[in-house]
């Protein structure tokens, strides 16, 4: 492909506005859409969007639409909304019949139905289309405001990934390139499972070692499952694997990681989600990465029990028991 000189962003939540004026920072051509009309109009007329990101005004001006025909007509489509929402916004993009360049998946999930990677979903819905993906170590908020960030952006090309990386380009976002599209989505969708762990360590106040054990251990899940289903080494251990795990596993700005903290002072999961709070992925791909670690045959009990905590078969008391109590173990495959 050529240079990517227009960007539709679907997704008028925190993290599509942030990367709808990252587009907009790096001089590309950029068009947001959003479902709800009040977001559209709020952004458009105020430079705002105080449902996902209060607090912050824009500096750019940015174009946002309620026509998905219209932002379909761009270079490149960076798809933001939450994992399980993908296919249907896949199929109702190629419905528009406007889609032209790469898809880039920018949410962190699995699909809970078929347990299915989003670049999977993505070949059913719209075969021929290339995709992308973008992950790493990015809250919308430090985004929306221009903190230096770093992530990779991956498809299938060198020369694609390095196409949309010079769309996205500026002084505080930098993007890495990579040809791994599937290793990529493996690290953003295993650490918000695991960053509910921590947050429920951190909430139940079991303490930081507790804390950087499990992330540590949680790493060694990560590692093993993304090995298994192909991704490669240096994705892992890199911004979209080991990086946004450490990020994610370590702060309260993180939904996934606040979602734990309710879990581990004594909320039920099925509360926390009746209350319509904030996105937590991790919530939706537990049970699902479980059932893809059975399929590969390998162990993940720091997700296993966060899948039990989620669907209320299991306390964080008895969690931290089970995890302790669990067969002494090398830490290392050598003996
Ligand atoms: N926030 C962050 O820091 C980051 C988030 N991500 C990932 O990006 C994805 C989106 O997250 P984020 O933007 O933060 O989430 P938010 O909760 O902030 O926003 C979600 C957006 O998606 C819209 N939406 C939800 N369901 C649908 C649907 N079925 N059809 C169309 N639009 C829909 C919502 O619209 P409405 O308002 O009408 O409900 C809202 O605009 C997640 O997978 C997340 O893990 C990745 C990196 C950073
Ligand atoms: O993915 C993110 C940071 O990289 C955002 O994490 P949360 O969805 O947990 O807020």
């Amino acid at each position: 492909m050529g240079a990517v000189k227009s960007i539709g962003v679907i997704g008028g939540g925190a993290w599509g506005t942030a990367l709808a004026l990252t587009a907009a920072r790096a001089g590309t051509t950029v068009r947001l859409w959003a479902r709800d009309p009040a977001t559209v109009s709020e952004v458009r007329t105020k430079q705002q969007n105080t449902k996902y990101l209060p607090g912050i005004t824009f500096d750019e001006d940015l174009n946002a639409t309620s026509s998905l025909k219209e932002v379909a007509d761009a270079d490149a489509i960076l798809l933001v909304t939450p994992a399980q929402s993908t296919r249907a916004i896949l199929s109702a993009l190629k419905e528009t019949g406007n889609v032209r360049g790469p898809v880039v998946l920018c949410a962190k999930g699995i699909e809970q139905t078929t347990g299915k990677l989003l670049s999977q979903v993505m070949k059913e819905e719209l075969p021929g289309i290339e995709p992308g993906v973008l992950s790493g170590p990015s809250f919308a908020d430090d985004v929306a405001k221009g903190l230096p960030t770093a992530v990779t952006v991956a498809a299938h090309t060198a020369k694609t990934a390095l196409s949309l990386c010079e769309a996205l380009q500026s002084p505080c976002f930098r993007p890495y390139a990579s040809i791994d599209v599937l290793g990529t989505q493996i690290g953003g969708a295993l650490k918000n499972v695991l960053a509910i762990a921590c947050g429920a360590v951190a909430g139940r106040k079991l303490g930081a070692s507790a804390q950087a054990a499990l992330t540590a251990r949680g790493f060694a899940e990560l590692n093993r499952l993304g090995s298994a289903m192909g991704a490669q080494g240096e994705t892992l251990t890199g911004l979209s694997g080991l990086g946004d795990l450490v990020l994610t596993c370590s702060s309260t700005q993180s939904r996934n990681f606040s979602f734990g903290m309710r879990l581990g002072e004594g909320f039920m999961a099925s509360e926390l989600i009746a209350a319509g709070g904030k996105l937590a992925e991790g919530a939706y791909s537990a049970q699902v990465a479980v059932k893809l670690a059975q399929k590969h045959e390998i162990e993940v009990p720091i997700c296993d029990t966060v899948a039990r905590m989620v669907s209320e078969d299991m306390t964080i008391d008895e969690a931290l028991n089970t995890l302790m109590a669990r067969p002494l173990k090398s830490e290392t495959d050598f003996f």
